[in-house]
């Protein structure tokens, strides 16, 4: 489903990603791990056709993102805040993505109801906008978002980052129910590695925007993933 090739971005001749080759395959859910800079957020914003790349293009079903707008049908992305319309309430938000993507108000609804234990009465109803959510509200606002209207690929960024323990488990057992129930490909980043080892069947690890481990998840993983950067701790 998605094809890197030969995919290079620098800054001021500065390269921050060098990836020579990068195939994953549709419905897999793919972890990217790696040290804050390592490159994990400019792969993402290559992917989704934010940043232009320097060398090299992305595929998405055989079609770089960069001369198609095919792959924005079946997309569901949350990066950061600025997807999100801060002077927008949530519930004007939820309407208009729900049109843009073609889903029905009564759809909207039902799929907000997974994400009621997650909202946790927080969200909906407070006469609030976006702007005035606290970080991890609009966390949750925009991965919900994200995964409004059946998406086939869903790219988070750090989608636990700022979300209390409660939500963060509350979160996993969302993205768990959209991987058994839909075929789903997801790209999650993440730092932290016990949850994403729970809920990636491949890891990859990039460290100054070079991939130096691609690995199947296994019972071992997630100590193998505490070695590598407790080592790159030591000084
Ligand atoms: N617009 C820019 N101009 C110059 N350098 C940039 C720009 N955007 C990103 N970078 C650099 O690219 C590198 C990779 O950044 P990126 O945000 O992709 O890392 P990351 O792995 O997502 O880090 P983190 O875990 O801290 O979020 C960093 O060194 C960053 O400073």
């Amino acid at each position: 489903m998605i094809k890197l090739n030969n995919l290079q971005k620098s800054y001021k001749k500065l390269s921050v990603l060098n990836i020579s080759e990068l195939t994953i395959p549709a419905g897999q859910s793919f972890g990217l791990v790696g040290n804050n800079g390592a490159g994990k957020t400019t792969l993402l914003r290559l992917l989704l056709d934010l940043i232009r790349a320097s060398e090299g293009y992305v595929e998405i079903d055989g079609q770089a993102v960069t001369d198609s707008e095919e792959w924005k049908n079946f997309t569901g992305s949350f990066i950061d805040e600025k997807f999100l319309i801060s002077y927008l309430t949530p519930e004007e938000y939820f309407q208009f993505i729900g049109r843009i993507r073609g889903v029905s108000d009564g759809d909207v609804e039902s799929h907000l109801k997974l994400f009621e234990p997650l909202f946790n009465d927080e969200i909906f109803g407070k006469k609030k906008y976006i702007r005035d959510l606290s970080k991890g509200n609009k966390k949750k606002l925009g991965v919900a978002a994200a995964l409004l209207g059946d998406p086939k690929l869903v790219i988070l960024d750090e989608p636990f980052e700022n979300l209390d323990p409660t939500s963060q488990i509350r979160l996993k057992k969302i993205i768990q129910q959209f991987q058994a129930e839909k075929s789903v490909t997801f790209l999650i980043s993440s730092h932290d590695l016990n949850h994403v080892t729970e809920i990636c069947e491949r890891i990859v690890i990039l460290d100054q925007g070079e991939i130096v481990k691609d690995i199947p998840v296994t019972n071992q993983t997630l100590q193998e993933l505490t070695d590598y950067f407790g080592e790159n701790a030591e000084v």
